[in-house]
């Protein structure tokens, strides 16, 4: 009998569809050595306020946090915000000012910091990550005493800056993460800490810093970094020199010569691998996925940091 027209069509359209399915189930099948390699691994993610800027973006975000959850492993978010910060002083008619990549502090500012940061973008993703299921607990570093800081400063040219109420992790009691992550549900950390000099005050941590020394505290297999350029580039802004990879001591002589939002990021990645993370990654979280594309493909997206030795293992 001879096919009819729409038949032949039918028989196209149904090639095409296998095709299409095929190709998925390529992409299901060459996640499989990550997925095993990653089972149950823990993963210190810090999002952004630079990533976060996008409503397509954080829904995707989102996904991939809850896709690490299903897939097995244990993620733990740090978040920043920065650009909401600034938003929220602006809309107060405040000000504030960075120094070395980090934000001067005021005691007002800090009440502002603490506002949007714990109570308005913790909030937010903690939202965004339930529509997955009930699985994300939002905290601060203030919650059973997760995080103790003290006060920093800076070095500009040499010279010691003051930054007020700015502090550096100093201490990390992870048990109340870890409770979470028992339960089987994402911690999402927004990274004020309580002043471990002056009982009642609160410091203002960066948030590449707090995702560091919580990576180190919880021995992550992993720490990435979401941010706002696809990784580091050795001599910024010249778009042809990104690293693919870096080793610790390189990066520390870079530090002389990357400035504002990536000091902090550099510095946090190379106090993860030498505090004992084995890789920490700088991703571009402006393309939505990429966490799933650093955590489970093999195309080397971003720039990856070692610790020394650790390209020839
Ligand atoms: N060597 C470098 N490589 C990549 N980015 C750099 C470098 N030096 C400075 N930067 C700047 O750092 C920015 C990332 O920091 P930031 O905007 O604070 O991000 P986030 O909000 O994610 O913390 C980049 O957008 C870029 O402008
Ligand atoms: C001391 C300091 O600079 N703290 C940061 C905390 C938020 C943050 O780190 O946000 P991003 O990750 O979006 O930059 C700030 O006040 O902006």
């Amino acid at each position: 009998m001879t096919p009819q027209p729409h038949q032949n069509l039918r028989g196209l359209i149904d090639a095409a569809a296998i095709r299409v399915a095929a190709g998925k189930a390529t992409t299901l099948v060459e996640a499989l050595p990550w997925l095993e390699r990653f089972r149950g691994a823990l993963v210190v993610v810090k999002y952004g306020g630079n990533a976060m800027v996008d409503d397509g973006l954080k829904k995707a975000f989102a996904q991939d946090i809850a896709f690490l959850r299903y897939a097995g492993l244990r993620p733990v978010v740090v978040h920043g915000g920065g650009p909401q910060i600034k938003a929220m002083l602006e809309r107060l008619g405040m000000r504030s000012e960075f120094k070395g990549g980090l934000r001067v502090t005021t005691p007002e500012v800090m009440d502002v910091v603490r506002m949007v940061l714990t109570g308005q973008v913790g909030r937010e993703l903690v939202g965004l990550l339930n529509q997955h299921g009930p699985i994300a607990v939002g905290l601060s570093g203030e919650d059973a005493g997760l995080l103790g800081a003290r006060r920093r400063g800076t070095e500009i040219d040499g010279e010691l800056v003051d930054l007020g109420l700015v502090g550096d992790v100093e201490s990390v009691n992870p048990s109340a993460v870890l409770d979470i992550l028992a339960a089987g549900r994402v911690p999402v950390v927004s990274t004020v800490a309580p002043d471990l000099d002056v009982e009642g005050r609160v410091l203002n941590v960066n948030a590449d810093t707090a995702a560091a020394a919580l990576a180190v505290a919880l021995k992550a297999e992993k720490l990435v970094v979401l941010t706002d350029v696809e990784g580091i580039y050795a001599d910024w802004p010249d778009r042809s020199s990104l690293l693919s990879s870096i080793e610790a001591s390189a990066a520390r002589e870079l530090l002389a010569r990357v400035d504002e939002g990536m000091v902090p990021k550099l510095e946090a990645c190379i106090r993860a691998v030498e505090g004992g993370v084995p890789q920490a990654h700088v991703v571009d979280g402006r393309q939505a996925h990429s966490l799933l594309l650093e955590v489970f493909t093999d195309e080397g997206i971003g720039t990856m940091v070692l610790p020394d030795g650790g390209s020839d293992s």
